[in-house]
């Protein structure tokens, strides 16, 4: 009999508030400038979610450009932010934010409406505020670590990771990873770390070369030794550019592939392969590839009672909802 190991990734549709963005960093794709874009209207947001409940998708992941804290405008940001996030999880998503740096209070408030929610570290090292980051002051790392504290502190399952290939040294990776180790170790929150190689595209303001894909392999073993097992690493399948490699990966350790939507936003020139290639490819190789939730079972007693509610029903629907054994590397 052979002996099928398991690899996550969570059936997603991503929602976009606005491309808007303060801050510029070189590496993005994403953001456009304030005064040429519009918000999402709930709208349109509640006609397009609709057409999605048929469609398998489980995950909503609200990802933001941001508006400057001290910008007239921040509080009616929030507020779509906060309303797109309660009409998905009003209609039986599971709402899952990342919208750059909050106060601590945008904070408390998305609990209530998010299963879980998330902010890459990028990288700790402060030199990358004179390059790729000089523009961008919601990349400033005390900041950044300050927000993984903040999620610890209210209880919000969160993930996290390192943007790979931005100038950092092998060491500001290690520093990386370590930090994120001591976060989780004072607060047990992050349920996942996501090692993202940085890809360059073309919308971006200064493009530099891609990440060597080929030493994310390495990065995994590291990443592995660093972190405690109950820290799921996720990759990027789209941002991967061979099936061997990607079984590389998950040799080294990496168990899942994030959330899988019909657009990568963040990467729009990188498409996210058809979930049935995937689990064919990676069928071969001796993986099965199963749909997970945007929350890991360990962090179900968080979620406010209507969150886990819905959460429960998929639990007793999907092979997600199966609490995995906790041997190595389980996420
Ligand atoms: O499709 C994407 N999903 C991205 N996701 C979604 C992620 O894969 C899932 O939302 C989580 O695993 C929760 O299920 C992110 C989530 C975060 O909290 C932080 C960063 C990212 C980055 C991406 C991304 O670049 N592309
Ligand atoms: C949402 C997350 O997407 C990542 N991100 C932003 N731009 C790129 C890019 N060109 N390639 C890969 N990842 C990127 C950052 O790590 C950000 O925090
Ligand atoms: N602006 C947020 C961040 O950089 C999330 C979207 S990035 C494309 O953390
Ligand atoms: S990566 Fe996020 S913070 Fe940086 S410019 Fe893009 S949208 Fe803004």
């Amino acid at each position: 009999m052979t002996f099928s190991q398991i690899v996550t990734y969570s059936p997603a549709y991503t929602v976009v508030p606005t491309y808007e963005c303060f801050n510029r960093c070189t590496y993005c794709n994403f953001r456009a400038d304030p005064e040429h874009n519009t918000w999402l209207s709930l709208t349109a947001a509640e006609a397009t979610l609709k057409t999605l409940r048929s469609r398998g998708v489980i995950e909503i992941l609200v990802l933001s450009g941001e508006v400057h804290p001290h910008s007239s405008y921040r509080a009616a940001w929030f507020q779509r932010i906060f309303d797109l996030c309660d009409l998905a999880r009003s209609l039986g998503f599971l709402p899952h934010t990342n919208a750059g740096v909050l106060s601590f209070a945008e904070m408390e408030r998305l609990k209530a409406v998010n299963v879980s929610m998330g902010l890459m570290l990028e990288q700790v090292t402060p030199t990358l505020l004179e390059t790729v980051h000089r523009y961008a002051p919601s990349k400033i790392p005390e900041v950044r670590s300050q927000q993984l504290a903040w999620a610890g502190e209210l209880h919000i399952p969160f993930t996290t990771g390192l943007l790979l290939g931005i100038g950092e040294t092998e060491r500001d990776r290690i520093d990386t990873l370590e930090a994120i180790a001591r976060s989780h170790d004072r607060w047990g929150h992050i349920q996942e770390v996501i090692l993202q190689p940085y890809s360059p595209g073309h919308n971006e303001t200064r493009g530099s070369s891609a990440f060597q894909i080929d030493a994310i392999v390495d990065m995994i073993t590291i990443a592995r030794k660093i972190l405690p097992e109950s820290i799921c690493l996720q990759i990027p399948p789209n941002l991967i550019p061979t099936p061997e490699l990607l079984i590389a990966c998950l040799a080294a350790g990496a168990r899942d592939l994030g959330g899988i939507s019909p657009h990568d936003e963040v990467n729009p020139d990188y498409p996210h392969p058809k979930i049935a290639e995937l689990e064919l490819l990676l069928s071969e190789a001796g993986w099965t590839l199963t749909p997970r939730l945007p929350v890991y079972p360990q962090y179900d007693q968080w979620l406010s009672p209507g969150l886990r509610a819905v959460t429960a029903k998929f639990r007793n629907q999907t092979p997600a909802g199966v609490e995995m054994p906790k041997n190595s590397f389980t996420c």
